[in-house]
């Protein structure tokens, strides 16, 4: 039997042991937070606690899985399986099915993504006729929303809430009570919840249905939090009110990760912890078992800047480590190369895999250069975030009638696929059904099938195409309970006319739709065959709940491939690499240029900077760019002053771009007295001319320490010939490809296997 407790040091197991009672751990990046929770929960289960009775929530699907899978290492996986498990949304999505005759809502109610939202305050601006006006813009009116829903204001509160309505006031925005309200009652109609919905209406139902509560709290003897320092006021409400009775409540977090104060997320939390529990016990942990020493003293240098924080000490005892590079490119495009470049040659020095590699940018806009460079490089890679497989249109349109069949009110999910394959109902007449349906305050779906349809003022032939699409829908729902999800879908896609559709056009960009269509067949398959075995139901609702709560690390396909990692800061959180490069820090782009204006948004931005730098095992690269595009027009970027603020003995600084952060002979490293503010007016004009190429960076690296006499004249080896490796061991080439001075040897090595090694660098001695 595994013993567990051996893999920790005495600060972990401490956390791991007490078990009961309030826990907060408040500590530093990599060292063992998510690794303290994973262990305390397989240490409860081999205790005997039921694993029912276990609510961990994590901040991604990704986490729980790999969370899940570990303990089931330790205590079977049956057990494991059995965890209540996932991010707050997942989990609470599924009670709130259990309960939704409490919530008001059926139990097959449909999840609006952020596109469905987005549609739907379109139409009530347009409806109130507030579209044209400037102030009112749709990602305005759905922050006010979701910050609303997230301090729980309900509309009603909120026109009586004066903060708010002179904020709106300011904003020229003064109707946002009348939309909020609007919005809520058109999703009831609809038997929607938008993602805040799902934690707003667990609180009303925990806050109106004591019983629930109470059964809840019996249930989940044991609550245990992941990245505490994100959870917003509603989420941090829902775990106050479920740990009242037992409160065994333990949670995880570090404030200098608190990244998403943008959606809500209050570092308080952390505070009110220490108030609502008296009593609670206080773990620190302070060894970081990711980076080097290099990696975590130059991020700690550059956190201590904030002034915000909770004072805590990270060391790592892992070696020094190399500096941290830092590349000025000429342009975003050459940016894109020297990083692919720089991936390749890392890889073959130091034996690396793709998937040993992340690039980390601060927008999603960024991607694209590093995609192309990947691309015509022929290197895999995987990027997250962004347009998602589940977001493409053919994958949607198929959802919505999906998600239709499920819940025809989804009026969203209906005004997607009502002309879709084109139908003949057009725009005007959407138009009067929405009329229709707004005035007598029901759903889409309720219009069309609405006996007193024919005196509505239609014309015969709309009549017809709106009864045979809903007779075409009705079909769909009556077979539901007969079927599986899979044959179901392939109903859909079928009498829908999508496939016939897709097949007729014989554009490569069909061919690609199609292939797409197959693979979500291929999802949903996977999905009911798992769950048929298990003698459940067909789990099309199941279905459709996981696809609606992706978050950005959760990517489509599968974790074990070796590929280049592509995805945003704010997507990395809790993640390592053994490589990680951090792309275009600059001013006005990291720090962002709206965040830079004030202090608690640059300090912010910061703590972003110190997550990215903290995914890096071994190294860590940032580069920027001396010009970019934005908008379709080149701009002159200049370098982010983080980089001036990280301690400069960290720093390896090529000659050529020494214009970034001239660190003073002698100068001591970091602490306030000695904060040096990066000076932007550093740069020659000469300087900017210098164009950086990979080579130049290459020749301002430190050569590899080795002794020249040990090693094999690179003529030498040829096929066939034994050789040693200092670390795989005994080998024998196959082949050798390439010219002097970059000949690449493939060995194979009796224990470690086929390798390609890079002969300059990879110290082969002749055997025989
Ligand atoms: N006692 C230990 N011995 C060996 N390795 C450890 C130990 N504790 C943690 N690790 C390893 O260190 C790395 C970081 O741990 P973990 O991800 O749990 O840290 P974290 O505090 O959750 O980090 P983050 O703040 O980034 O979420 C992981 O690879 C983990 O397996
Ligand atoms: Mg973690």
């Amino acid at each position: 039997m595994e013993n567990y407790l051996e893999q920790l040091n005495e600060a972990q197991k401490e956390a791991v042991l007490n078990t009961d009672g309030p826990s907060l751990v408040i500590a530093g990046a990599g060292s063992g937070k998510t690794r303290v929770l994973t262990y305390r929960i397989a240490h409860l289960l081999r205790q005997g606690v039921a694993p029912w009775s276990i609510l961990a929530l994590t901040f991604t699907n990704k986490a729980a899985r790999e969370m899940k899978e570990r303990i089931g290492q330790i205590v079977g996986q049956e057990v494991a399986s059995k965890l209540w498990m996932g991010t707050f949304h997942s989990v609470f999505a599924k009670i709130l099915r259990v309960e939704a005759e409490h919530a008001g809502f059926p139990s097959s109610f449909t999840i609006y993504d952020t596109t469905d939202s987005k549609s739907l305050v379109n139409s009530i601006l347009k409806n109130m006729k507030l579209n044209k006006e400037k102030a009112y813009k749709t990602g305005t009116v759905l922050g006010r929303i979701s910050a609303a829903k997230n301090d729980l204001i309900i509309p009603p509160v909120y026109a009586r809430d004066a903060q708010r309505t002179t904020a709106d006031a300011a904003s020229r925005i003064p109707r946002m009570p009348e939309i909020y309200q609007k919005y809520m009652s058109e999703c009831k109609k609809a038997g929607a919840m938008d993602f805040d919905d799902l934690l707003l209406n667990t609180n009303l139902l925990f806050r109106d249905h004591p019983d629930v509560l109470a059964k809840y709290q019996e249930r989940f003897k044991y609550i245990l939090v992941d990245e505490y320092q994100d959870t917003n006021f509603s989420q941090y409400l829902i775990t106050r009110k479920l740990a009242e009775k037992y409160k065994n409540i333990c949670v995880v977090g570090d404030d200098a990760q608190s990244i998403y104060s943008f959606r809500g997320a209050k570092i308080e939390n952390i505070l009110n912890f220490r108030n609502d529990y008296q009593g609670y016990k206080l773990f620190k942990l302070e060894q970081n078992y990711r980076s080097t020493r290099t990696i975590v003293n130059a991020a700690n240098s550059i956190i201590a800047r904030n002034d915000k924080q909770i004072q805590k000490t990270v060391f790592s005892q892992k070696d020094e480590g190399q500096k941290i590079n830092m590349i000025q490119a000429h342009s975003d495009v050459d940016e894109g190369f020297i990083v692919i470049n720089d991936i390749n040659e890392t890889r073959l020095r130091h034996q690396c895999q793709y998937k040993d590699f992340a690039i980390l940018y601060r927008t999603n806009a960024q991607s694209r250069i590093f995609e192309e460079a990947l691309r015509k490089k022929n290197i895999p890679y995987k990027i997250y975030g962004g347009l998602s497989f589940y977001q493409r249109k053919e994958i949607k349109d198929l959802l919505a009638y999906l998600r239709v069949t499920i819940n025809p009110k989804d009026s969203e999910a209906l005004k997607r696929i009502i002309n879709y394959p084109a139908r003949g109902i057009g725009k005007t007449t959407m138009e009067k059904l929405e009329a229709i349906a707004s005035q007598h305050d029901v759903s889409l779906w309720e219009v069309i099938t609405n006996p007193g349809l024919p005196n509505a003022g239609f014309n015969s032939g709309i009549l017809k195409k709106l009864s045979s699409f809903s007779t075409l829908i009705g079909g769909f729902i009556s077979q539901v309970p007969n079927m599986s999800a899979f044959d179901i879908t392939n109903e859909i896609a079928t009498q829908s006319g999508i496939l016939k559709e897709l097949h007729t056009d014989k554009s490569h960009e069909s061919q690609t739709r199609l292939e797409n269509l197959e693979e979500l067949f291929n999802a949903i398959r996977e999905f009911s065959d798992e769950r048929q075995e298990g003698g459940e139901d067909n789990g099309l609702v199941d279905f459709l709940e996981e696809v609606s709560l992706l978050t950005d690390q959760d990517n489509d396909s599968s974790d074990d491939i070796n590929k280049v990692t592509l995805m945003t800061i704010h997507a990395a959180k809790g993640l390592e690499f053994k490589n990680v490069y951090i792309v275009g820090v600059e001013e006005g782009l990291f720090p962002s240029g709206m965040a830079s204006t004030t202090e608690p948004g640059l300090e912010e931005e910061r703590r972003l900077f110190y997550v990215a730098l903290t995914r890096a095992e071994e190294r860590a690269t940032l580069t920027c760019s001396r010009s970019r595009y934005k908008f379709g027009e080149l701009t002159f970027a200049r370098p982010s002053r983080f980089l001036g603020e990280i301690d400069q003995q960290y720093l390896n600084i090529p000659e050529e771009s020494q214009s970034f952060a001239k660190p003073k002979p002698g100068m001591p490293g970091m602490g306030k007295t000695t904060r040096r503010k990066f000076n932007l007016e550093d740069e020659t004009p000469e300087k900017k001319k210098v164009n950086f190429s990979g080579k130049v960076l290459q020749n301002n690296r430190p050569e590899p320490k080795f002794n020249s006499r040990d090693l094999a004249a690179p003529n030498q080896i040829q096929p066939g010939v034994m050789v040693e490796h200092e670390r795989f061991g005994h080998g024998k080439v196959l082949h050798l490809e390439g010219n002097a001075p970059n000949i690449k040897a493939t060995v194979f090595f009796k224990n470690a296997g086929q390798k390609q090694l890079l002969l300059k660098f990879a110290k082969l001695k002749i055997i025989s």
